[in-house]
């Protein structure tokens, strides 16, 4: 901002001395007086694009009498020196980097999907009978010295529009421009960001302080959600938008930079500076494909769409968002959405015609035209009952999932604008915990302990010395080991490892191994989350300011999971409950791919010695020095290695009709973090304490994950909320007094019962009350991996088992192996 300030004066003596010129060349009437200069930054596209449908549909006496769309390749978030011309000269710009970890912020796969959206808009304004003009900069300033340029030869800016984005760099260009604007006498027009699903008019709050913290709340305030996005904008015909303005007129790029022509070089220039981001990174895996192939671009992301519907995957995206290999479990419309390529209004629009049988194109898939309104559904109903069109009105499953999500990322959105900077801090957007707070009843969202307790103050390891923990184990130096394994997917942790490893060599990863990745860090190793959400932020190719913090911290416990710091996601459960075959552990970590054994494959320190060396393992770090060790039960034997020492724990299924893992980690007696873990499964829909909240549809599974205790007086801290989603309760909550140490036991039930079950945990004996109720099968097909909870963690120290539940639900108590070091 000095600099600009610095600018800003320097460019209204300029300015006015172009203003005198500026009266000689009025006699000039071919050079444009009414320039309309639209900033093009997030909103890369031509199609339902606000501000070109205004200067295109302006009415002939109000149209800008010239055109000139802007896009700056914003010289504070990429690394520019890709399109220094002389290679001897020094880029004027400092490097990019991100504020805790100090990592490039932005990495080769949004620099090449930038540049390919960039080029692909300059071709659809082309084709309108406009183009797009490409400068390389900090924002302001170019803004700033077009203006000048264009009244150094005589035109004059008459306006400039743009649209608001969040992020506080986005903010500070904006009002920095609006302030261009003053001093130049030229309109100033900052326009809403439209590529949300619900637009900003519509959603009903007065303030944004009104923003429910829970998701489910906000979901409910706009309920139905197909009702709510506006309709698109019609289609901006050739020759409508204001002419272009003369290329002479506009300065050009200043050194010691030049724009390439081509897409490659444009791709090139962006990319090629930040493609070594990780020294020795893996080779890519043979025969392993991406799955985000995509090209950035408006052309891109429809056709996308169109494919996603078109071969079915659309309408089965419910029963599949949660895969984690191939091109079709999901949309991967998040990169294009991520840059305005798209608007999620034009997914919804494209969803709607499928459902309604209005867009031909996809009259041969399965599901064509079966939505009908309530009324013509009604009408067909009473018409043709013996055909059961009534039933037609229903939406479709995987449709309406896709449009839940993409609330999601409204609502993340909107917490940016609720907390602004708070998304950045380490405590996240939560109230600043204080220990005198303790106890007020204050604590956030309904589920992150009982009693109203504010949640746990965190403590966060720090790979650097002056923020590390004073008694924090490992050292900075051990964290920042520990950082280096996670980066290149060598903790020993496979789903965690395939998950990084697929973020290296692709820029995507999905959403479950998101949340899996987010979990480890800030939960099993309890490292400072914003080291992962800067990594993230650096690699990922649909990085958005707001899903990212939003989710990171969401996962990290500081954000707005009701559920805050309990809901912990298991990486070799859930690496069993998604990857059954472990096909993609296999495809991203080929090293382990040898290993017959699925819980070798998930962590293969477990893998005997002979299995180790016929797969070549052995001696390998993710063997040898496994950053975390997660002791876990498949079939009723632990499946550890003996090194563990533990005993076994049993599993009894209570019901669950997908109850497969139990799971127990306990602790050594040797280190302070160990865990006792017990968790086990009922049917029924449990809800602890009498809180009801809803879980989000694809809540993790987070049974019987426990910190073992530090001495054996354990209290009731958590007591749990269960899902409300009808497959099954979640497990009661259990703390285990001591500091570092806690013991979690997922409660019992049966059936649909609200019952207040927080007794059970660490070696609890008393399931929740039967309820059986018919409407509430434990893991029913809507939620499948929802459970009644019947574990109860242990709280030994060292070799005995967990917990003995009775009755329904199952234990698997856990005797205590070390949880390893970090
Ligand atoms: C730790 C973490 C970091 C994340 N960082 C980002 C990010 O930087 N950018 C980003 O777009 N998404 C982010 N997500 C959300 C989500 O993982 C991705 O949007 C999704 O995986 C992208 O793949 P898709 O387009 O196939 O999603 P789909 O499953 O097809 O979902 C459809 C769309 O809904 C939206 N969406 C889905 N899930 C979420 C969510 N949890 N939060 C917000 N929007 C969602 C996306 O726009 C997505 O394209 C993050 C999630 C986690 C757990």
């Amino acid at each position: 901002m000095l600099v600009l300030g610095l600018h800003r004066t320097t460019s209204k003596l300029t300015l006015k001395s172009a203003r005198s010129r500026l009266r000689v060349a009025m006699t000039d009437t071919k050079v444009p007086q009414n320039i309309l200069i639209h900033i093009l930054r997030r909103d890369l596209r031509a199609s339902d694009n606000p501000l070109l449908h205004a200067a295109a549909t302006a009415p002939d006496g109000e149209k800008f009498d010239a055109h000139l769309p802007l896009y700056v390749i914003d010289a504070s978030q990429m690394d520019v020196s890709g399109f220094v011309k002389d290679k001897d000269t020094a880029n004027p710009y400092k490097p990019t980097r991100s504020q805790v970890a100090g990592y490039p912020r932005c990495g080769p796969y949004r620099a090449k999907f930038v540049g390919e959206a960039v080029w692909d808009l300059s071709e659809s304004l082309k084709r309108l009978g406009s183009g797009l003009f490409v400068r390389l900069g900090n924002l302001p300033e170019v803004v700033e010295s077009l203006a000048r340029g264009l009244a150094e030869k005589g035109a004059k800016v008459g306006a400039i529009w743009m649209t608001s984005h969040e992020g506080s760099e986005e903010k500070a260009d904006e009002k920095a421009v609006a302030s261009l604007c003053d001093n130049i006498g030229a309109e100033w027009k900052l326009w809403v960001d439209e590529k949300y699903f619900i637009d900003d008019r519509d959603i009903g709050l007065e303030s944004i302080n009104q923003l429910p913290d829970v998701f489910t709340t906000y979901r409910k305030m706009q309920e139905p959600l197909r009702a709510k996005p506006r309709p698109v904008l019609p289609p901006i015909e050739k020759g409508f938008l204001p002419p272009l303005v003369d290329k002479a007129l506009v300065p050009e790029q200043p050194t010691p930079f030049t724009i390439p022509d081509t897409l490659d070089g444009l791709v090139d220039a962006l990319a090629s500076p930040v493609k070594d981001f990780l020294p020795n990174k893996p080779d890519f895996p043979e025969g392993t494909q991406s799955a985000h192939p995509y090209k950035g671009g408006e052309a891109g992301a429809h056709e996308r769409l169109n494919h996603f519907i078109l071969s079915g995957a659309a309408s089965s995206y419910k029963a599949t968002r949660n895969g984690l290999l191939g091109t079709e479990f999901s949309t991967k419309l998040s990169a294009f959405l991520a840059q305005g390529c798209i608007t999620a209004r034009q997914v919804h629009a494209t969803l709607d015609a499928f459902e309604r049988g209005t867009d031909a194109r996809f009259k041969d898939v399965k599901g064509f035209g079966a939505y009908k309104d309530k009324e013509d559904a009604t009408e067909v109903a009473e018409g043709d009952k013996s055909e059961g069109k009534a039933k037609s009105s229903k939406e479709n499953e995987g449709i309406e999932a896709i449009r839940f999500e993409l609330l999601w990322r409204d609502y993340m959105r909107l917490c940016h604008q609720k907390y602004r900077n708070k998304f950045f801090r380490l405590s996240g957007f939560q109230k600043d915990y204080k220990e005198e707070d303790a106890g007020d009843g204050s604590g956030s969202g309904s589920g992150s302990g009982s009693e109203g307790k504010p949640p746990k103050k965190h403590e966060w390891k720090s790979p650097v010395k002056e923020r590390a923990l004073p008694d924090q184990v490992p050292s900075a130096e051990g964290v920042a080991e520990t950082l280096e394994r996670f980066k290149a997917g060598t903790t020993g942790m496979g789903l965690i490892d395939a998950s990084q490893r697929e973020l290296l060599h692709t820029g995507y990863t999905s959403n479950r191994a998101r949340q899996n990745v987010a979990s480890f860090l800030a939960k099993h190793l309890k490292i400072d989350w914003r080291y992962g959400a800067e990594w993230y932020e650096m690699l990922l190719v649909d990085y958005d300011v707001s899903s990212n913090w939003a989710n990171w911290q969401y996962v990290s416990g500081v954000g707005n999971d009701p559920r805050g710091e309990i809901r912990i996601f298991n990486p070799i459960k859930q690496a069993f409950e998604y990857d059954k075959e472990g096909s993609y552990v296999r495809a991203w970590v080929p090293e382990v791919s040898k290993l017959k054994k699925l819980e070798n494959v998930f962590q293969p320190c477990t893998a005997s010695k002979e299995d180790l060396m016929e797969a070549g393992l052995v001696g390998n770090v993710m063997v040898t020095e496994p950053v975390l060790r997660i002791n876990y039960y498949v079939d009723a034997k632990p499946r550890t290695n003996k090194r563990g020492g533990f005993r076994r724990g049993s599993r009894r299924v209570g019901g669950g009709r997908h109850m497969t893992h139990g799971h127990g980690n306990g602790n050594d007696g040797k280190t302070n973090h160990a865990n006792g873990n017990g968790s086990g499964n009922g049917n029924g829909n449990v809800n602890g304490n009498g809180q009801t909240h809803d879980a989000r549809m694809d809540a993790p599974v987070v049974n019987g994950t426990t910190r073992g205790p530090g001495n054996r007086v354990a209290h009731h801290r958590g007591s749990f909320v269960g899902s409300r989603s009808p497959g099954g309760g979640r497990g009661g909550y259990f703390n285990g007094g001591g500091r570092h140490y806690n013991g979690n036991g997922n409660g019992n039930g049966n059936g649909n019962n609200f019952h207040n079950n927080n007794t059970n945990g660490g070696g609890a004996h008393s399931p929740g009350p039967n309820g059986g109720g018919p409407k509430y099968r434990g893991g029913g097909p809507r939620y499948p991996f929802a459970r009644g909870g019947g574990g109860g963690g242990s709280f030994h120290r060292g070799g005995h088992n967990g917990s003995h539940n009775r009755d329904n639900g199952s234990s698997s108590g856990s005797s205590p192996p070390p949880d390893g070091p970090i």
